[in-house]
């Protein structure tokens, strides 16, 4: 038996069935690829605990909405369980349990004792007053409670959630400990026990993946970037900084795209200012969907999953993807783009950077101690680029694509630890 996709009727499948199909399709892709048994296929299937609840949320009108939040925690095998809370409109349980396996795999990847989890709220916080953003966050942690610690479930920031959001849920855990607990999250600001680095970890980590991938100079190479937001515009500034051309960036309310190169600290001054990407002055206006079909050396996707899919895949024209974001890419586009040529260095490993900085975070946390700018940058950059390393060997040797690989490599570590545990039956 391989793990089971549930079939679906297409018409009637949300973003998040999808991104939990494509999840389950790469680990049955890996366990078949390394032999696992049914037990264990099963066991690595399943998320050890799901949490759904109902958040009520006090509107500044008074009026009461309750929204749906959600706390999956794929796997613990390996330590503590870790991910992100997203606080986005079309999140359900199906998108963080999702989420929280990819999780489970990057952690195992790249060799820190986490296992993965992740958060969620269905909710627009873009509509929501700072205020009513306060009493919501504060809420939902409140209902997870249980389940979050610094031994055993530590959040970090996703989509549409930042380090105010995490400051949040820090003072809502400590009160309820009787005592400062700065461990219980990762991503707070420095005042806090945040860490030098975590701000731009994740696009850091993309800038070393992508220049690990192109293994040249990236003088003059050509990039665009899907996602203007905490990934997409650091990754932006990052490779702008070590000599890409960085020609089209993209947020929900547009696209732009300048193939001289957009200057993107000004770009991003032009956002800070005015809100999204659109209309900025130095540059023409493109249709999101052009965006990725744009002929460019680089895409970066840095905003949800399922961007890139069957239908747009063969009109991608960029020989390198590197995934700002998790699941950018549907299966049945990774096999067009395989069979096209474009190498795909895939979420798990290209974006791992965040996850990567947030365990140094912890662990200074955890001992009380903070380690300079240099100190971070040294280790996320090794583990980065050991772990790059690693999925090229595994890529080589068996033949298999990067996502294969990095899949091989995580899913196999995990059940390495539940045969050694003997957790599992
Ligand atoms: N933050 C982190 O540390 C990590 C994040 N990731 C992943 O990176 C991705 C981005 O996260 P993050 O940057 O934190 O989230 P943010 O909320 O900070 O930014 C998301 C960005 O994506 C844009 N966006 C959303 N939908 C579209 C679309 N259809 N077309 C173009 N742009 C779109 C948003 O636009 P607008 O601003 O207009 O809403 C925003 O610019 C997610 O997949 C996340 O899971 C992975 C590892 C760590
Ligand atoms: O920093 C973290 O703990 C998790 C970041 C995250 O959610 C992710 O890597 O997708």
């Amino acid at each position: 038996m391989s793990v089971m996709v549930p079939s679906r009727t297409p018409a009637l499948i949300t973003p998040g069935q999808q991104a939990l199909d494509s999840a389950l399709h790469q680990l049955g892709q890996a366990a078949e690829e390394l032999g696992l048994d049914d037990g264990l296929r099963t066991m690595l299937a399943t998320p050890r605990r799901s949490l759904t609840v109902s958040v009520p949320v006090r509107r500044e009108d008074g009026s009461l909405d309750v929204v749906q939040g959600f706390r999956v925690q794929h796997n613990v095998s390996r330590g503590p369980a870790k991910g992100g809370i997203r606080f986005h409109p079309s999140t359900d349980i199906h998108e963080v349990t999702a989420l929280a396996m990819w999780m489970t795999w990057k952690c195992a990847l790249v060799g820190i004792p986490y296992g993965g989890a992740k958060g969620g709220v269905s909710v627009d916080p873009t509509v929501l007053s700072t205020r009513e953003l306060e009493r919501l966050t504060r809420r939902y942690v409140n209902e997870i409670l249980p389940l979050i610690g610094p031994e055993k479930d530590i959040p970090a920031p996703d989509v549409g959630t930042d380090e105010q959001t995490m400051a949040w849920i820090m003072d809502t855990y400590s009160v309820n400990a009787g005592y400062s607990v700065p461990g219980v999250v990762t991503g707070k600001p420095m005042t806090l026990g945040g860490s030098l680095g975590r701000t731009g970890a994740t696009s850091r980590g993309v800038q070393i993946a992508t220049l690990t991938a192109l293994g040249r100079s990236p003088e003059g190479v050509t990039v665009a970037v899907q996602g203007f937001g905490k990934v997409g515009a650091l990754a932006a500034q990052y490779l702008a900084d070590a000599g890409a051309r960085v020609v089209a960036v993209s947020d929900v309310s547009g696209a732009v795209h300048n193939s001289s190169g957009l200057d993107v600290a000004d770009l991003r001054a032009w956002v800070t200012e005015t809100g999204s990407v659109a209309g900025y002055r130095h540059a023409d206006a493109l249709a999101h969907d052009e965006l990725l079909e744009l002929d460019v050396d680089v895409l970066v996707p840095a905003a949800l999953e399922g961007a890139i899919t069957a239908s747009n895949a063969p009109h991608v024209r960029a020989r390198l993807i590197v995934e700002g974001a998790n699941g950018p890419t549907t299966p049945e586009a990774d096999e067009i783009l395989a069979a096209q040529g474009t190498t795909i260095v895939p979420d798990i490993l290209a974006n791992a950077g965040g996850v990567i900085v947030s365990y140094l975070e912890w662990v200074q946390n955890m001992q009380a101690y903070s380690w300079s700018a240099s100190e971070v940058e040294v280790r996320l950059r090794d583990l980065m680029e050991g772990a790059f390393s690693e999925v090229k060997s595994v890529a080589a040797a068996r033949g298999l694509t990067l996502r294969q690989a990095a899949h091989v490599i995580g899913v196999g570590r995990v059940a390495e630890a539940h045969q050694m545990r003997g957790l599992y039956p």
